[in-house]
């Protein structure tokens, strides 16, 4: 990646003026607060351009650190990508390598990118997977950028959904195991011990949705509005599987490294066309959290 060309490229002259002008005029109607990306057509648009499959790789990054620079100057307030999931492990090790180098590279760049801006970075997943050179300055970075409250930048390494769960229900469990006692000796003295020393009601509730949310990997961001995928795919591939229910899937068949401004224009236009449908979606499935529909009238299905 060449380290010199990003932010001079993008941020200055007529280009990001005009940029500026034309994200202006797009905020007249609702911005998503949440963009998530799978970058999908590396590879493929290091074929079609006839250079080394890693180059599509550096290319890729380029275009994932311009679109955070255009979401955050149109308004989002989050951005999350897919950077590298567990299963990318079983990929031959020079694209395993090759990401891993990039991930290296893109924290220095990163914390160029938030001295003059207030962006959060958070890394999600299982982090103790990635080596202790990548480890620890991405942890660094995410401290020195945790208060950092405008806009927030999270990028998925080591993740998939499943882990994400798995995660969630081991934290959980141990977090509930540890305060057992306490909830038995509650239930008690309110008399919700049954005669074997059962609780009546503590044990069914034991886990409850909020205890889920704060220990997901993405804890931190809401759940996105739009998730776009490029490069013709059409699968989520086990990435933000819980927070994808009421979401905008886009399907672009541009590959990620040609993604721009155009392609971002086009997915928010689409959001502000949905945006009462999405809304009303939204609202219905709180409603059907907090249990405000009775068992005698279903939610509607539509
Ligand atoms: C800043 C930073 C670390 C950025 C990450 C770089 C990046 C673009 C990662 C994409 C990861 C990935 C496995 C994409 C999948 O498709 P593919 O790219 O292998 O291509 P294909 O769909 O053409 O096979």
């Amino acid at each position: 990646m060449e380290k010199e060309v990003i932010p001079r490229k993008i941020l200055s002259g007529w280009i990001s003026f005009v940029r500026k002008c034309f994200f202006r005029v797009l905020r007249v109607g609702p911005i998503p607060s949440h963009i998530a990306v799978i970058m999908d057509g590396n590879r493929r648009y290091a074929k079609k351009k006839k250079l080394e499959e890693g180059v599509g790789h550096d290319a890729g990054a380029f275009a994932l650190l311009c679109l955070l620079i255009y979401c955050y100057e149109l308004g989002v307030k989050h951005l999350s990508a897919y950077a590298f999931s567990i299963d990318n492990f079983k990929r031959k090790p020079e694209d395993v390598k090759k990401i891993m180098d990039l991930l290296r590279e893109c924290i220095p760049l990163l914390t160029r990118i938030v001295k003059h801006r207030p962006i959060r970075v958070h890394f999600a997943g299982s982090l103790e997977l990635l080596s202790a050179d990548i480890r620890i300055p991405a942890k660094r970075l995410m401290e020195a950028t945790a208060d950092n409250s405008k806009f927030i930048f999270t990028l998925c390494v080591v993740y998939t959904s499943t882990d994400e769960i798995m995660h969630v229900v081991q934290e959980s469990c141990k977090e509930k195991c540890d305060h057992i006692p306490e909830i038995r000796a509650n239930d008690a003295s309110n008399g919700l011990l049954g005669e074997n020393g059962d609780s009546h009601q503590g044990d069914q509730d034991l886990i409850k949705l909020v205890d889920i949310e704060k220990h997901m990997y993405m804890a931190i961001t809401p759940d996105p509005d739009i998730l776009i995928r490029t490069g013709d795919e059409h699968r989520l591939s086990n990435f933000l599987l819980w927070q994808t229910s009421c979401c905008q899937l886009s399907s672009l068949v541009t590959l990620w490294p040609e993604i721009g401004i155009w392609q971002l224009v086009w997915v928010v236009l689409n959001f502000q066309r949905n945006h009462h449908y999405y809304g009303r979606k939204r609202n219905a499935a709180v409603d059907l959290v907090n249990g405000s529909y009775s068992s005698s009238s279903p939610p509607s299905q539509s």
